[in-house]
């Protein structure tokens, strides 16, 4: 099984009203958490790499761990650059084997965005790559209670439908609330559905992208608080929200602070319980194994995806 595009997933996930789970990698005990819980789930998956990540494990490490994965797990997978920022980092990872990436043109005037899109597309398509874009940029925590400030950053129904047609961008990701990080409200969760449903109106069969879709699993981060940390007042996205986003034309849902709070959680609590102990397989194993039990939580009950490779 090769690594596969996001295109078949994509259209399998609209038709079922599921997504599918992109999660950030940055190593071999995160890839093999979340790996084996795809293949026990037997779910599709995307595995993403951000321009931090590929600075921190390198590409060829992640290249070769996820190569890894398809070939002992059996799985279809999709391997995503999250948020290239400028054509060259795209053209890298295209040129270095991945099959999908996103370019980030959001922070960049409408047209500009555009253009660069348009670009990224062009290289990618010609090599049988997937792109993903942004339009609108993701809400902070001041900005989803601050309704005034709403229009200028949530994403425009029809310049959607117009950025879509003119860059031929395979799937786009949109700001309806969500944000990135582990502090996304400060009050009630709310996320912009009407918007969502006017987009995906707009765009019938198209694959709409969720980022900043940690839920933020309360366990993790009380777990944390108790064994040492410091992760006050952390909110993420409530599950139902998502689950809902699935039938709205969100095809994929973007995973990263709850792998990183399983993870950071499993840590705290094993050398906290376990001070004399230093041999990092014995505190790495349990934390590979929380990922992948949140993970197959994910798919099963938040993402619908499960049973779905
Ligand atoms: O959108 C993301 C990666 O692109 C991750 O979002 P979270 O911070 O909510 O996990
Ligand atoms: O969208 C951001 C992802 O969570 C990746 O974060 P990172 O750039 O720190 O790797
Ligand atoms: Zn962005
Ligand atoms: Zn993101």
């Amino acid at each position: 099984m090769p690594l596969v595009t996001s295109k078949e997933m994509f259209r399998k996930a609209y038709e079922g009203q599921y997504a599918v789970g992109a999660f950030n990698v940055n190593n071999m005990e995160i890839i093999q958490g979340i790996v084996d819980a795809a293949k026990e789930e037997q779910a599709p998956l995307i595995l993403q790499v951000s321009a931090g990540a590929r600075k921190y494990a390198k590409h060829i490490y992640l290249m070769k761990l996820v190569e890894a994965a398809v070939e002992d797990s059996g799985l279809s997978i999709c391997l995503h650059l999250d948020h290239g920022e400028d054509f060259e980092i795209c053209k890298a990872c295209i040129d270095g084997g991945f099959t999908s990436v996103m370019i980030d043109g959001s922070k960049y005037p409408f047209e500009e965005n555009i253009a660069l899109t348009k670009k990224v597309v062009e290289y990618a398509h010609d090599k049988g790559v997937v792109v993903e874009a942004e339009l609108g940029r993701l809400a902070g925590i001041e900005d989803a209670v601050n309704v005034s400030d709403r229009d200028a950053t949530f994403t425009d129904p029809d310049q959607a439908v117009e950025f879509v047609e003119r860059t031929g961008v395979d799937s786009l990701a949109i700001a309806i609330g969500t944000s990135h990080g582990a502090y996304k409200f400060k009050g009630e969760p709310k996320l912009d559905f009407e918007r969502l449903e006017k987009i995906s109106d707009m765009l019938p069969g198209f694959p709409l992208v969720l980022h900043g879709a940690s839920t933020v699993l309360p366990e993790f981060v009380e777990q944390c608080n108790t064994y040492g940390g410091n992760v006050k007042g952390a909110q993420g996205v409530p599950e139902e929200m998502l689950l809902k986003a699935g039938k709205y034309g969100v095809c994929k849902i973007n995973i990263d602070t709850d792998l990183r709070l399983a993870m950071t959680a499993s840590i705290r609590k094993y050398l906290y319980e376990n001070p004399s102990e230093f041999d990092l397989r014995k505190y790495l194993s349990p934390a590979r194994e929380a990922i992948k039990n949140m993970v197959k939580h994910k798919m099963r009950n938040v993402l619908n995806c499960s049973g779905k490779a």
